[in-house]
């Protein structure tokens, strides 16, 4: 497993080795030891599958109580993954990072507790995967608004069509009053 470091503190892009072979191919996704080792994190609790259409955005999420860290990957499709670090104790608070995750490309992005998520579907269609470090707890949950100015977000948005969203995610809160982690 390869690790790569991005511009946001603490957020990480493991890319598996893959084997090839006339079957097809093999690849471990996920090894708790190795993990814990490079994020500091403890093994990861909730596993979580989602499809999606094309345009469509989910995000950007988070848990303010039960905050969970997410290793996010696609195993059918593609989209670009966004990670906004909320610390405000991080030299990168306030920033984004954005990532194209793929079936075809096989990186995993490594989001961290105190940031929020989304990610919006450039693929006809995406099936979406991700384990998470703590467990859903919807009393607590957060949706910042993907489109906030003070982000700035550069979404590839296909044909420039605004995306589709979830009735929650349409309401979602400004970022600066979005509650944020110390
Ligand atoms: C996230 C989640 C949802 N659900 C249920 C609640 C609801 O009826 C249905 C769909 O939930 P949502 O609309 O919140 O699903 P979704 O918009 O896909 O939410 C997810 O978005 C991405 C970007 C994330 O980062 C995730 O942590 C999560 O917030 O599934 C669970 O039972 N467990 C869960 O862990």
């Amino acid at each position: 497993m390869n690790v790569i470091k991005t511009k946001l503190n603490d957020v990480l892009i493991f890319e598996p080795k893959v084997f090839g072979d006339e079957r097809g191919f093999f690849m471990e996704t996920y090894r708790s030891d190795f993990f814990t080792e490079q994020t500091g994190s403890l093994p990861l609790v909730q596993d979580n599958h989602s499809k999606s259409a094309q345009g469509i955005l989910r995000g950007l999420h988070y848990q303010l109580e039960h905050t969970q860290g997410k290793l996010v990957r696609v195993v059918q499709g593609s989209v670009f993954d966004v990670a906004v670090d909320l610390r405000q104790s991080s030299t990168t608070f306030g920033q984004w990072f954005g990532i194209e995750l793929s079936a075809q490309n096989n990186r995993q992005l490594w989001v961290p507790p105190g940031f929020a998520h989304g990610f919006y579907v450039t693929s006809e269609t995406a099936e979406f995967v991700y384990k998470c470090s703590d467990y859903y707890h919807p009393q607590s949950e957060v949706a910042i608004k993907w489109d906030d100015p003070s982000l700035s977000i550069e979404w590839p948005l296909v044909d420039g069509k605004q995306p589709n969203l979830s009735a929650k995610d349409i309401a979602g809160t400004a970022f600066a009053d979005a509650p944020k982690f110390k």
